[in-house]
């Protein structure tokens, strides 16, 4: 639910304020776009919830997915406000990370989205959740030990190094390379409310879009 929220979210434009969450992940063909492999599943979940509940539009419902996925695994509360627009146009392929890519790549697709590199490294701290399948983006296992929990061990992970059985991807890794991104690996690594702040504020971030349509 998490990763479905921010695939979603994950078109915004920072130069003209436009664009952002807006359901169209539904749309099987940006359904299948390589980056959004197994994302049907949590289309399929949010599809009960919207037949009992149909005033709620797809972008309002995915968002709200998301911010309980994190709430009920232990992370913050984030704070959701609702009144965004369905739409069926999707993006082109390509604009989400390439998990392959380093430190600049990530700055290129970030930026665009209006975020910073303090969200950059908050965000990517959400792959304290779930794992990854092979079977659809090629990269194989969890981030931590306990990938149904919501905390800090993404980041504690990162700065020990490799251990068995645990996922890096190179995006991971490239949050080390980066003096900017470094230190805020540090920071959550060593404080969790600081991580768990910042969480909140960067998700709010990423998940405004499309109300500024409405306000
Ligand atoms: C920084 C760039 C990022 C890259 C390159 C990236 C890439 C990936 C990849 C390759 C997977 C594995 C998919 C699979 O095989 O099932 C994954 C899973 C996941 N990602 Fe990311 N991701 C990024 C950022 C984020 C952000 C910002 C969030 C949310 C705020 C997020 C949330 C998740 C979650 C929760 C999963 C686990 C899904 C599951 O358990 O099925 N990711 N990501």
């Amino acid at each position: 639910m998490v990763r479905l929220a921010w695939h979603d979210a994950g078109t915004y434009n920072a130069e003209t304020k436009t664009g952002g969450a807006n359901g169209s992940i539904r749309n099987e063909h940006e359904l299948n776009h390589g980056a959004n492999s197994g994302l049907k599943i949590a289309v399929n979940f949010c599809e009960e919830v919207k037949a009992k509940y149909q005033k709620i539009t797809y972008a309002d419902l995915y968002q709200l997915a998301g911010v309980v996925a994190v709430g009920v695994t232990g992370g913050p509360t984030i704070e959701f406000v609702p009144g965004r627009k369905d739409s069926l146009e999707s993006p082109e392929e390509g604009r989400l990370p390439d998990a392959k890519q380093g430190a600049s790549h990530l700055k290129d697709i970030f930026y665009r989205m209006g975020l910073s590199d303090k969200d950059i490294v908050a965000l990517s701290g959400a792959h304290t959740l779930g794992k990854a399948h092979p079977e659809r983006s090629g990269f194989d296992g969890p981030w931590t030990n306990e990938p149904l929990k919501f905390d800090n061990s993404y980041f504690v992970e990162l700065l020990k190094g490799e251990s068995e059985g645990l996922l890096k991807l190179p995006t991971d890794k490239a949050l080390l390379d980066d003096p900017e991104f470094h230190r805020y690996v540090e920071l959550y690594a060593k404080d969790e409310d600081a991580f768990f702040k910042d969480y909140a504020v960067s998700t709010q971030e990423t998940i405004r879009a499309r109300l500024y349509s409405i306000v």
